[in-house]
């Protein structure tokens, strides 16, 4: 086994609570800007269609479900919507066509709301995340952007090559490691994934790391056999350490719309995912498919991705989000 060393900073904490507050203030403008495509494809024509209207009629209720469904939604989710509009009509509760977008707004912050125990790393040590998806989705990317983010909280990280299919899956969460200055697990190409994630474990508590983030393989969900594999890593970090994995994250590309959405049933059906991370949120008008999981998986979405950078990954907030989106 091989470990890459690194050497850990100590963080200055002067002023970090105002530092927070202005990074999650940039962070907002950020997504807004970078949420402008789905911001087009939904919500500007949901607006140009209640535009000089005086009442919601059947007319109007089938263009908003075209505009929903188109706006990735999907069927269902986009049904319980208008269920809901069409009940708080019929309560007169809505009447005027310009407050059904704060009516809709409402309604999605909710079903981005799903319930879900805490998100606390500090509540084992180490706290073992392991990180799922098919290829392509940006995976080690978001993994190299945790990393950033949890060593800058101060914990200590390690990354670990469980994707052992891939000469290059190795080399890039390598090269992630020497990035971000943190210690990375890895065997040599073609190694026993299970085995590369046992000997991590106990590398992890010899060294004293509060958080593990495992990288793993993610050829075509479609095969059963990487199923499998996942399962067995899953079993093996279980046997080191009975309250692990403490998070199993399954990473979504947004960008491919109901793709996405059919990879997190399947996923969720074989292996006991607790979370999602959404990637790719920029540059996509797919951004709708987030309250379409959301609403059929009941998975809380843990992270959104927004762009390339190591600050474009951010904890989810579905009140900041439908802000920014709205
Ligand atoms: N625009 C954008 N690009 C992203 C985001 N997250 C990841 N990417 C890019 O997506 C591409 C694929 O990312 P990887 O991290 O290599 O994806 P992966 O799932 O590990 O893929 P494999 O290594 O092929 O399994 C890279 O070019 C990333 O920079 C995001 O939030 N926005």
């Amino acid at each position: 086994m091989e470990v890459e060393e690194a050497v850990f900073g100590v963080d200055d904490e002067t002023g970090a609570g105002e530092e927070a507050a202005s990074g999650k203030r940039r962070f907002f403008s950020r997504l807004r800007d970078r949420l402008h495509k789905t911001r087009e494809q939904f919500i500007n024509r949901m607006d140009r269609l209640v535009l000089g209207r005086k009442k919601i009629d059947m007319d109007l209720l089938d263009e908003l479900e075209e505009v929903l469904i188109t706006s990735d939604l999907g069927v269902r989710t986009t049904q319980l919507l208008l269920e809901k509009v069409a009940d708080k009509i019929k309560r007169q509760e809505l009447k005027d066509p310009q407050k059904l977008r704060d009516q809709l707004r409402e309604e999605i912050t909710r079903i981005l709301s799903v319930e879900s125990s805490a998100w606390d790393p500090r509540s084992a040590r180490p706290f073992v995340i392991m990180i799922i998806g098919v290829n392509g989705v940006g995976k080690t990317t978001t993994i190299g952007k945790l990393a950033h983010q949890f060593k800058s909280e101060g914990l200590k990280v390690m990354l670990v090559a469980a994707d052992t299919f891939r000469a290059a899956a190795v080399e890039q969460l390598s090269l992630w490691g020497e990035r971000v200055n943190v210690p990375v697990v890895k065997q040599k190409s073609g190694s026993d994934p299970s085995a590369v994630a046992f000997d991590a474990m106990d590398a992890a508590v010899s060294r004293g790391m509060d958080i593990v983030l495992l990288d793993t393989a993610g050829r075509m969900h479609t095969k059963v056999n990487l199923m499998e594999e996942l399962k067995k890593v899953q079993r093996v970090v279980n046997r080191k350490d009975p309250s692990a994995p403490h998070e199993i994250l399954l990473v979504l590309d947004a960008s491919t719309g109901q793709n996405a959405l059919s990879q997190a049933r399947l996923f969720k059906e074989e292996i006991g995912v607790t979370g999602l991370i959404l990637t790719k949120l920029d540059g996509t008008a797919k951004g709708g498919i987030i309250v379409a999981i959301s609403d059929e998986l009941q998975l809380p979405v843990r992270y959104i991705g927004i762009g390339e950078s190591l600050d474009d990954l951010r904890p989810f907030d579905p009140e900041e989000f439908t802000r920014a989106l709205f």
